[in-house]
């Protein structure tokens, strides 16, 4: 039997908390043959509390067998001491109207507290993922916040897109969505974003040559994924859920159990790669193997893609000077 690993979840007992604990516990993102110790935080609210307790109890009532202990908190300290992994889910959303970075002051300053209880409680080997929006920036925020670990141990959440994209392609081009390969989404997670097929193969030859319709790549599809989050939410009335938290649990499990040799999108800091300053929370394509993530390197960036990444670029800068007094 492993030794379990032990999951820090913010915002435990919301919608996106609600669809991702389960999983986690039932072994779909460390593997069927890894014991968890699931680590809750929820606001101090009553009402938050409560809830947190009744998905307590409903875990229990699964019986899993991989799930070998269990803490609900008000105290981020609690929360992430020792943890392993940190899925920072708590956050308040957007509503119809809002963009994104509207969330971003309100939701900086529990990404700086967060940030700092890390740093001071968590294994110097914690793997984060930023999930609560704007996910990029309050990554950055996280990260700076903890100057005692590593910033590579701090991610953003661009899977979703990742997904999104891949969906959007295989019904475009008639084929399954495991025979795509070597797609990325560039850049921030928001409707600036840069979903990149150049790369991606189908059964090994071009899916761009495939499609072959540049015009449904710049007027269809690139918009389509960037604004399917507000489209959820115009349908929903509320927020991606159950497939914000897939998206996380593929995001974790590529992480820690490795890819395979094949790209994932990971907001991660900028290495300096394809000209994106350093520090930039900032999606690229990773290869992950035993629990690290390298850059995709070597693509050949076009003028039309520059001008994308750029573009990402600049708001991801924008945010980041917009919290710049936060960070002191
Ligand atoms: N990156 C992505 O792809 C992606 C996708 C979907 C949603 N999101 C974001 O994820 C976040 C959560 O979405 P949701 O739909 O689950 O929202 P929700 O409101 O249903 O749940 C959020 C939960 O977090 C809790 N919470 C708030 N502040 C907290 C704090 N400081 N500490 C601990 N818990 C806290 C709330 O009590 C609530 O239970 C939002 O920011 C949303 O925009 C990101
Ligand atoms: O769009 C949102 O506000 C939620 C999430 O980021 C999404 O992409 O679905």
């Amino acid at each position: 039997m492993k030794s379990p690993v032990r999951v820090a979840v913010t915002g435990a007992a919301g919608q996106i908390g609600y669809s991702l604990v389960f999983r986690i516990a039932s072994g779909e993102m460390l593997g069927k043959d890894q014991p968890v110790i699931l680590q809750m935080l929820e606001l101090p609210m009553e009402k938050a509390q409560a809830a947190l307790k009744g998905v307590m109890m409903e875990l229990e009532d699964c019986a899993f067998p991989l799930l070998v202990g269990m803490v609900g908190t008000d105290d981020a300290e609690v929360a992430f001491k020792d943890a392993d992994v940190a899925l920072l889910v708590g956050a308040r959303p957007r509503g119809p109207g809002m963009e994104r970075k509207d969330l971003l002051l309100e939701n900086a300053k529990i990404f700086t507290a967060q940030g700092a209880a890390l740093n001071k409680v968590a294994s110097r080997d914690v793997k984060v993922l930023v999930v609560g929006n704007p996910a990029n920036t309050n990554a950055y925020i996280a990260m700076k916040s903890a100057p005692d670990l590593n910033p590579k141990n701090f991610t953003a959440m661009l899977r979703l897109d990742h997904n999104r994209a891949l969906s959007q392609l295989a019904i475009k081009a008639g084929v399954a969505v495991a025979d795509i390969e070597k797609l990325v989404v560039w850049g921030n997670h928001s409707p600036t974003m840069y979903p990149d097929y150049r790369f991606a193969t189908v059964g090994g030859s071009s899916l761009k040559d495939k499609i072959g319709d540049e015009s449904w790549n710049r007027e269809t599809f690139i918009p389509k994924v960037g604004k399917r989050g507000a489209a959820i939410i115009e349908a929903r009335g509320l927020s991606s859920a159950a497939s914000a938290a897939n998206a996380a649990i593929d995001h974790l499990r590529d992480w820690v159990l490795g890819t395979d040799g094949k790209w994932a999108t990971m907001g991660i800091p900028s290495d300096g790669s394809y000209g994106i300053p350093k520090d930039v929370m900032y999606g690229f394509p990773v290869v992950c193997k035993d629990g690290k993530y390298e850059i995709v390197s070597g693509l050949v960036i076009d003028d039309y893609s520059r001008e994308m990444m750029n573009k990402t670029l600049a708001e991801l800068e924008e945010e980041r000077a917009g919290v710049a007094s936060l960070l002191g």
